[in-house]
């Protein structure tokens, strides 16, 4: 739907120049959403620029809507334009415009003049994203949540193939996030859309993303799915993301004997009682030192790092993975070189 192959971006500026993406693989399929994360400065708005063909890339090559665009030109441009829908962070309304206008430029902008066929579709984009009701009202007597949903109610209007989201909700409060992306969901869901996220929240990759791309310095760092990449991030950028997400105080960590293992538990082993079975059956003690809750898309997940010690650990660690949780050595206290209490605060965090 979307392939990036080894695209290069460099801006000039006098004499100097920052190479803002380094040979970028990407990949994305139809009807996925798919989520592009990075710090600031990775390269994301760039990235935005070459999908959305405002920018051509220096090398490397852009397929969009399953066509090559290197070489396309004029309206055969503006049609592939015409494709992607782009839903922005600060919701680039008409302030002059009512909502129902707002959603009706990018129709008359295509060239419909039919009057009734423009009503019609507007009253059925405002439907779809919640607000019938304030079809006349101008976008200064709306919050923050609904301007977006006309953002995306006029990105939907000239029936694009891709839904390109810039930091769609990063002007919003974490409550009309969500809001805002059940929206988007039921959109991709509903309508086959291909969604591409952009964002800098680890948070809003896991509420929505089925695939996540790194970008770290103008790099890919790593993709996959995002059960994968949030829980099992292999890339210092990647972690620091997760970090970021996890919010996590500084705080102490006992200390404490025995190995410690971060179970991941995902999905229906999340309500798992198997601690205590463990405690019971094979006699290890067990201290939490660290860990998170939450979901991932609507799916529960619990990561802890657990200090086993006592009884039979090797039985109880076979019986873990044996019931589908995922188990990762860290580290072992008893080991003869016990690194600093850093360390071990280090790996608190790393859940
Ligand atoms: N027009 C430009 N001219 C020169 N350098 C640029 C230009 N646009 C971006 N850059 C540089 O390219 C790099 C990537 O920038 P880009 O805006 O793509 O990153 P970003 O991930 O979107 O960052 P942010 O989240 O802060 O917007 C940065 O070093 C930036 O300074």
């Amino acid at each position: 739907m979307i392939s990036l192959k080894n695209v290069t971006k460099t801006y000039a500026a006098g004499a100097r120049s920052t190479t803002a993406l380094r040979a970028v693989d990407l990949d994305i399929q139809r009807g996925e959403v798919f989520g592009i994360i990075g710090a600031s400065g990775a390269g994301k708005s760039t990235l935005v620029r070459l999908i959305n063909l405002l920018e051509r890339p220096d090398a490397g090559l852009v397929a969009v809507d399953g066509r090559a665009t290197d070489g396309v030109r004029g309206r055969e441009l503006l049609a592939l334009r015409r494709r992607i829908g782009m839903v922005f962070q600060h919701f680039n309304l008409l302030s002059a415009k009512t909502v129902a206008q707002n959603v009706a430029f990018p129709l008359q902008l295509a060239g419909e003049r039919n009057l009734a066929a423009i009503e019609a579709r507007v009253a059925e984009l405002l439907a779809r994203v919640g607000l019938s009701e304030h079809a006349q009202k101008y976008p200064r007597q709306l919050s923050g949540g609904q301007k977006q949903r006309v953002g995306i109610a006029r990105a939907l209007a000239c029936r694009p193939s891709i839904l390109l989201c810039d930091e769609a909700t990063s002007a919003l409060d974490p409550e009309t996030t969500r809001s805002v992306l059940r929206l988007l969901s039921e959109i991709n869901r509903e309508l086959g859309l291909t969604i591409v996220l952009i964002t800098h929240e680890m948070d809003v990759v896991r509420q929505i993303c089925d695939r996540v791309a790194v970008l770290d310095a103008g790099r890919v760092a790593e993709t996959g799915p995002v059960e994968e990449v949030f829980l099992h991030p292999r890339h210092p950028a990647t972690l620091a993301l997760v970090r970021e997400a996890a919010r996590e105080e500084d705080g102490e960590v006992s200390p404490v004997h025995g190995a410690i293992h971060r179970l991941t538990f995902l999905g229906s082993a999340t309500h798992s009682p198997i601690l205590g079975v463990l405690a019971r059956e094979h006699g290890v003690d067990f201290s939490i030192v660290g860990g998170q809750i939450g979901s991932i898309r609507d799916q529960p997940f619990a990561q802890l790092n657990v200090a086993f010690s006592g009884g039979d650990v090797a039985g109880a660690l076979a019986r873990l993975d044996a019931a589908g949780i995922d188990v990762e050595a860290l580290y072992d206290r008893s080991a003869a070189a016990i690194p600093a209490e850093a360390r071990i605060r280090e790996l608190a965090h790393v859940v």
